[in-house]
């Protein structure tokens, strides 16, 4: 999954005119990438009363955009996944075999300078159990994620607030969008 990821952004490198390399130094010494197997076992009976209903469906999932740099994510066939169109409607992803869902995180859109959008997505309860490998790619912890990567490449001299990619996933997840899984997560200096 790393290779898979460090070779679709030299692609996409190429794509933009800019150097093939230009994102590898980000990912080349302990990078934050964490893979995950996840489980979303069904209902015993009808959804909670706290559950999250939208559209009139149960979201397992709710509305978010991913804070690292790139997602791959397998799904084994298994429905659910909807993103956000430009048109601002919920789509649903259809399930092609031997393939892996790309959503680009809020990180590679910062470097990016907006340029590229982070993917807004959310699961739906498909009322039976729902597997999902997601591999998050996310740079080395001290990589600078301020700096606009594609003016740099243009040479183009853009004025920045330097900041680590760690504190900068630490600020995002446990301030802004308040998972409560990492409320508890220290402050780091
Ligand atoms: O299970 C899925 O299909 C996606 C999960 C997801 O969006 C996430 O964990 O960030
Ligand atoms: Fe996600």
């Amino acid at each position: 999954m790393h290779n898979t990821g460090v070779e679709i952004m030299r692609l996409a490198s190429l794509g933009l005119g800019i150097p093939e390399n230009t994102f590898d130094y980000m990912f080349a010494s302990k990078p934050c990438s964490t893979f995950r197997i996840m489980h979303y076992p069904p209902w015993d009976g009808s959804p909670p009363d706290n559950a999250k209903i939208e559209d009139g469906k149960v979201l397992i999932t709710p509305d978010h955009t991913d804070t690292n740099f790139l997602t791959l994510l397998a799904r084994f066939g298994y429905k659910g996944l909807e993103v956000l169109t430009q048109d601002n409607e919920w789509a649903e992803i259809e399930t092609r075999p031997g393939s892996l869902v790309m959503n680009i995180g809020d990180t590679l859109s910062r470097m990016m300078g907006g340029r590229f959008k982070a993917t807004r997505h959310r699961v739906i309860d498909i009322g039976v159990d729902r597997y999902s490998v997601p591999f998050f790619m996310s740079p080395n912890f001290e990589v600078d994620v301020g700096i606009d990567l594609m003016s740099k490449a243009l040479g183009e001299k853009k004025e920045y607030t330097p900041e680590k990619y760690g504190h900068y996933a630490l600020r995002r997840i446990k301030y802004e969008k308040k998972y409560f899984e990492y409320r508890d997560l220290p402050d780091i200096k």
